[in-house]
Formats: structure tokens, sequence, C-alpha cells
């Protein structure tokens, strides 16, 4: 769409000419099938290594303005593009296309007792309205994995990244449309103004469901004004707790790699609780310590080691995506269920224990979309849980929950063959 945003601009009305014309597209991508959706978009990954220079130096644009701004590593580091990563780019599309076509699939098929032959088909959702991070890539993984599934996108991502999604955005759009796929099948917001957000989240009727990919601002909004239905992929705040029969080394380990391995991400650990009755509690803050963490604690944690801080109140519910962590000691598995059930923010949650009927009841009764035993938060990923992609984490408790790639960007139909029944 050319439509160029002015201070008088109706974001109601622009959102619904978008996604009129992104519904017209997806009407025409339903009609492909699977080779002809893998081919577009291996003709995309093409169009964004021939444009890859202008698609870096846009990104350098982005990355001078931010560090202009004074944006943080971890955001510069997200932001920031070169031929290598740009590469990573079009392979992660190729990567889509390989994948099976979820459209179309039998889900189940039956025969009622009247003798009607019922089937339940995987389709596509329609159009997807996916705001998200100043993170470049997620624009085309996002287009690819909407493509793959028959969707058609609405695009909305970071400011920071404007330039760098929209020469993305051109070539995404340049190749599909080379073969066979309308330019309006993947569309980007042309204005990065925050009232055009809310008027994503109201259009019911018009885009099909939501994706909001962010932390606290953009769930407030989300909780203001959404009317569509909205898939959150919001903040993690991922707890790994320590249980009294936990192994000692591999407690150090997972709880170091949960915190470090990087920081940034949404899965990694934001808490670690420890239960009062594991003897090493000591050496599992002393390891993260010493690997450069602050830890802030309750008063039972501090007294583990003097470097740890004072908690307040407001830790419990922090996303710090940096080298910080809050750390409490807690009586058992019950205090451990409470505290996750009032500070998690429903993406990934841990047990470290060697006793099975812990791990068990742990699994049955933390009600996140990830639930681990004895394993790092980090490892929330679809491509680490084999799904080959993810658009991220879904945090809500509609149908996809976690890692959500194809099929959580698909629905169903019942498809029902009768030989002339009437019911009675
Ligand atoms: N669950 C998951 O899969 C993932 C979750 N995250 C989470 O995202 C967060 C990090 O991302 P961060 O860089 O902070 O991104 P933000 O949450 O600040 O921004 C994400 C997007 O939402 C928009 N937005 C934010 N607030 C508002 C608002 N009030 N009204 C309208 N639009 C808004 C931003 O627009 P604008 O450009 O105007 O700021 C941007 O497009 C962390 O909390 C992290 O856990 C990150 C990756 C994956
Ligand atoms: N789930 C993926 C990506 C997480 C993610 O997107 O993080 P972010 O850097 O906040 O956008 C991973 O574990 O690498």
């Amino acid at each position: 769409m050319s439509t160029q945003p002015d201070q008088t601009t109706n974001y109601a009305a622009l959102v619904a000419e978008f996604a009129r014309a992104g519904r017209a597209a997806q009407r025409v991508l339903a009609r492909m099938d699977d080779a002809a959706k893998a081919a577009a978009l291996c003709s995309a990954a093409a169009a964004l290594r021939r444009h890859s220079g202008s698609i870096v130096e846009a990104n350098a644009r982005d990355v001078a303005a931010g560090t202009a701004r004074g944006l943080s590593p971890a955001m510069l580091d997200r932001l920031r593009l070169d031929e290598e990563r740009l590469e990573g780019i079009a392979a992660a599309v190729e990567a889509v296309a390989a994948l099976s076509d979820p459209v179309g699939e039998h889900i189940s098929h039956t025969t009622a007792p009247s003798g009607l032959d019922l089937v339940r088909v995987r389709i596509p959702i329609g159009l997807i309205g996916i705001i998200y991070e100043s993170r470049p890539n997620v624009t085309a993984d996002a287009a690819a994995l909407c493509v793959r599934a028959g969707n058609a996108a609405l695009l909305r991502g970071g400011s920071e990244a404007v330039n760098s999604n929209r020469a993305i955005h051109a070539a995404l759009a340049e190749g599909l449309a080379e073969a066979g796929v309308p330019a309006e099948a993947v569309q980007l917001m042309p204005t990065q103004d925050r009232a055009a957000v809310g008027a994503m989240l109201r259009a019911a009727g018009l885009v099909d469901m939501i994706v909001p990919r962010g932390g606290k601002g953009l769930v407030e909004r989300v909780q203001n004004d959404a009317r569509v239905p909205v898939l959150a992929h919001l903040d993690g705040i991922c707890h790994t707790y320590i249980h009294s029969a936990a192994d000692r080394a591999m407690a150090s380990e997972i709880a170091l790699n949960a915190k470090m391995r990087r920081t940034g991400i949404c899965g990694a650990m934001e808490s670690l609780l420890l239960d009062a009755d594991f003897a090493t509690g000591g050496d599992v803050v002393g390891a993260l310590l010493d690997a450069g963490c602050e830890l802030r604690g309750d008063a039972r944690a501090q007294a583990l080691d003097e470097r740890i801080r004072p908690a307040s109140a407001n830790d419990w519910d922090c996303e710090y995506l940096d080298a910080i962590l809050s750390v409490a000691v807690v009586d058992g598995l019950d205090a451990a269920l409470d505290h996750i059930a009032r500070h998690s923010s429903g993406h990934t949650d841990a047990i470290v224990t060697g006793d099975e009927a812990v791990a068990e009841r742990f699994l049955a009764e933390v009600d996140s979309a990830i639930v681990m035993v004895n394993a790092s938060t980090q490892f929330a990923d679809g491509g680490e849980f084999g799904l080959g992609a993810e658009i991220g984490i879904a945090t809500g408790r509609l149908h996809a929950r976690g890692p959500v790639a194809l099929e959580g960007l698909t629905t169903y139909k019942w498809q029902v063959r009768g030989t002339g029944q009437t019911r009675p």
C-alpha cells in the first residue's frame, strides 16, 4: 500500500484499508498449494539477498540513530544487521519454506451416529496483525511463518528499526509478488504513531488475530484497547525453583545457564526460588555472583551470601533482561507454587528436583505456557522444540501456548459429508 499518513490521518480508516487489501491477498494465498507457497518464500529469500546492500544501509541509519539516542548495547545488538546476519535471515525464510504445510491436514476424521462423515481440517487463520520489538529479523520470520500457513500479515515493528523494517519488507513483497503472491499478503504499517497500534487492536472483523510481542507498555495498551482476539507474546518473568531434593551440581549449572547464557531474552530466568531445605543454596548463589550477576534477595537469601542486596517489593515482578536476579527462600513446594502463581508472567517456569512425585506436581500445577523439570528456562524456543521457527512465545491461555510456529497460526473447520441425511 502506498498510503502515507500525516497529522490528519484517521488510523481506523487506514487500518481498514490495509486490512481489506490484506484479506483479498489472503484469499489468493489460501488457494495456493504447498509447493507454490514454498516457492514464493524462496523467491522472497532471493530478493532479500538481492537487496542486501540497501537493507544493511537502511539498518546502519537505524543503528546510528539508536546510538545517538543512547540505546543500550543489548538493544543495539538486537537491532544491528550486517551481510552475515542478513544471510541468516534469508536462510531462515528458506527454512520456513522447507517446513511441511500445515494447511489441509486432517486433524480428526470420524463418522457421526447419523452416518455423517466429519473431518476437522486445518485452515489458515486469515489476516494476522503482529506488533513487535525493534529486532528486524522478526519482520522476515513473522512474514514467512504467516505466508507458509496461508495467512496474510500486517506488521508493526519497533520504531528504532523502522528503516530496516521498511527495506526488508520491500524486498519480501517484491520476491513474493514475483512468485504470484500479491504484495499485500505482507504489509507493513506505514506509521510508527502508537495511535495506529490502537487502531489495529480495535479492528474487530477486519484483523482476525493480533500477536503483540513486547513488554509492559504494550501489555497495558493491549489490555485497554484489544477488541480483536489476542495471542499475547508478552514479558517473561521466568522462575527456577531449586527443590530440596535437587542434585547440587545440576542446580548450579541450570541456574547459571538460565540466567547468564543470554540475559536479554524473554526466556531468561528472572527469579530464583531456593528451598529452605536445599542444603547448598549458598553454592548456587555464589556461582551466580562469581559469574557477575547482581542478586537481590529476601532476608533469608541475603543470609546465604553478604554480596546479595536487599530486594524491594517490585523485584518479584521485574523482568530485568540483564545480569540481575531476584532470589527468595521458600518453605517447600507449596510455597514455591504460591510464589509462582503470584509473580509468574505465564511464560516459562522450571523446577530442579530429583523427586519424581514433586516434579509431576510442579508440571501439573504451574499454570504457565512452558513448565520444565531439570532444564534451563533458556530452552523456551521454537527451534529448540523442533518447530523450525517461531513467532515468539505465547504467554496467554488461548489455543497456542509457548513457542508459536506454523500450527499455532492455523485454526480448523469441520467438513461434513452426507448422503442425504435429514435431522429427525
Ligand atoms: N514472549 C515472547 O515471545 C517475547 C517477548 N519479548 C518481550 O519484549 C520485551 C522487550 O521488548 P521491548 O524492546 O521492550 O519492546 P516494547 O514492548 O517496548 O515494544 C514492542 C512493540 O510494542 C510497541 N509498543 C510498546 N508500548 C506501546 C504502547 N503503549 N502503545 C503502542 N505500542 C506500544 C512498540 O512500539 P514503539 O516502537 O512505539 O516503542 C513496539 O512495536 C521484553 O519484555 C521481552 O520479554 C521479546 C521477545 C519475545
Ligand atoms: N526464543 C528465542 C528468541 C527470544 C527472543 O526473541 O528474544 P528477544 O531478543 O527479546 O527478541 C530464543 O530463545 O533465542
